[in-house]
């Protein structure tokens, strides 16, 4: 086992799945540990990370190490960060604590990650950096790029309490280095997650992956806050699927610009949605949770990489624009 010691840095609704999934298999082989903070921080150390599956009745529960100090913890053979994009660079500093001369960094994200054009071979914007998502280039500096596993879930979770996550579905997780490498790192971590029950797919066009999931998270995420729906009631209303699809074959357009192969069609893309049910998406869950919204990653860089393109993207435009008010005045105090 070439990972000893695993810290999972944010182990909110999907960090925290994958802590509980490790934890619970790999037992006195590793220690994982986790980096969280708050209510689900004290919940996690006085009742342990408990992790309800899909269908499962009750859930069951793990006891990981557990501090918002990553300073406190050793270095680590794996860091795995279940933050979302707007959260990373605050975290930037800590994470780079955990980090010892060949540690691998497995980044779950939605969106456009800010390692994106790292070693891509097919936008001819090779090393590009963006300051909206690197602010001062932390991550770049702390973290480094050639760290970086990148990792597109295609599962839906939440934390339905303090210590307690809920699993929506029976997911995968698709991992790929920025270099399109099959790396022995790569099959070791896919063979790590394997073990713990997770659902893994390797891709050798990560950005590809980025791309076809993007077309549902830059549209339905942002719209499912805006109108406070569920996956099931967006899918259900023709007017709301048809402003889907506009931002979908957006997206589409700006990925491909970029030289991806976004294989999925718009028609494709809108039945995976609707094969969702009756979820909260991430964004909704943070506006219901009175928190920051995840726009930049899955709406602005839309935006911000349909202009590099000169790739029109008037729908994405009135969305960004329209989600980032509803951003401010969710975290702005009552007046
Ligand atoms: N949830 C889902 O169903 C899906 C999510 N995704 C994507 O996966 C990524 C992770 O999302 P998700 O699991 O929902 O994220 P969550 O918001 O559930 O988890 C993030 C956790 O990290 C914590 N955190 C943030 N900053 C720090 C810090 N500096 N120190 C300690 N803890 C910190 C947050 O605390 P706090 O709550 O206090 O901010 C939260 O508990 C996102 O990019 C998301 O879009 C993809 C597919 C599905
Ligand atoms: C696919 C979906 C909607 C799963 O919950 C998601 O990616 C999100 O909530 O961000």
């Amino acid at each position: 086992m070439p990972f000893k010691n695993i810290c999972i840095f944010g182990a909110g609704a999907l960090g925290g799945a994958i802590a509980a999934k490790l934890a619970s298999s790999l037992g006195a082989e590793a220690a994982v540990s986790v980096v969280a903070r708050g209510a689900h921080l004290a919940a996690i150390r006085s009742e342990g990370l408990r992790l309800l599956e899909a269908g499962a009745e009750a859930p069951f529960a793990v006891t990981v190490a557990a501090t918002d100090d990553p300073r406190e913890l050793p270095p680590q053979d794996l860091v795995i960060t279940g933050l979302k994009g707007h959260q990373l660079s605050a975290a930037a500093e800590g994470i780079g604590h955990l980090l010892g001369d060949s540690t691998r960094v497995v980044m779950i994200l939605n969106g456009i990650p800010w390692w994106y054009f790292h070693r891509d071979q097919n936008s001819g914007h090779a090393e590009l950096q963006f300051e909206e998502l690197d602010e001062g280039g932390k991550l770049w500096r702390f973290v480094g790029p050639q760290r970086v596993i990148g990792c597109v879930a295609h599962q839906g979770a939440e934390v339905s309490k303090p210590g307690e996550v809920r699993l929506s579905n029976k997911g995968h997780f698709i991992l790929g280095e920025p270099s399109g490498e099959t790396t022995a790192d790569l099959r070791d971590i896919e063979a790590l997650l394997q073990g713990a029950g997770i659902g893994v797919k390797l891709s050798s066009r990560i950005r590809d992956d980025i791309w076809s999931k993007l077309m549902g998270n830059a549209s339905f995420n942002p719209i499912s806050a805006l109108t406070r729906s569920l996956m099931s009631d967006l899918m259900a209303d023709a007017a709301i699927t048809d402003q889907i699809g506009k931002v979908m074959k957006e997206v589409k357009a700006v990925g491909e610009a970029l030289g991806a192969n976004v294989g999925m069609s718009v028609e494709q893309r809108l039945e995976q949605a609707r094969q969702i049910g009756p979820v909260r998406t991430s964004t909704l869950q943070d506006l219901l949770a009175g928190k920051s919204l995840e726009i930049t990653p899955l709406v602005g860089m839309v935006v911000s990489l349909g202009r590099l393109t000169a790739t029109p993207t008037p729908v994405s435009e009135t969305i960004l624009a329209l989600v980032s008010q509803l951003d401010l005045q969710n975290c702005r105090p009552a007046r």
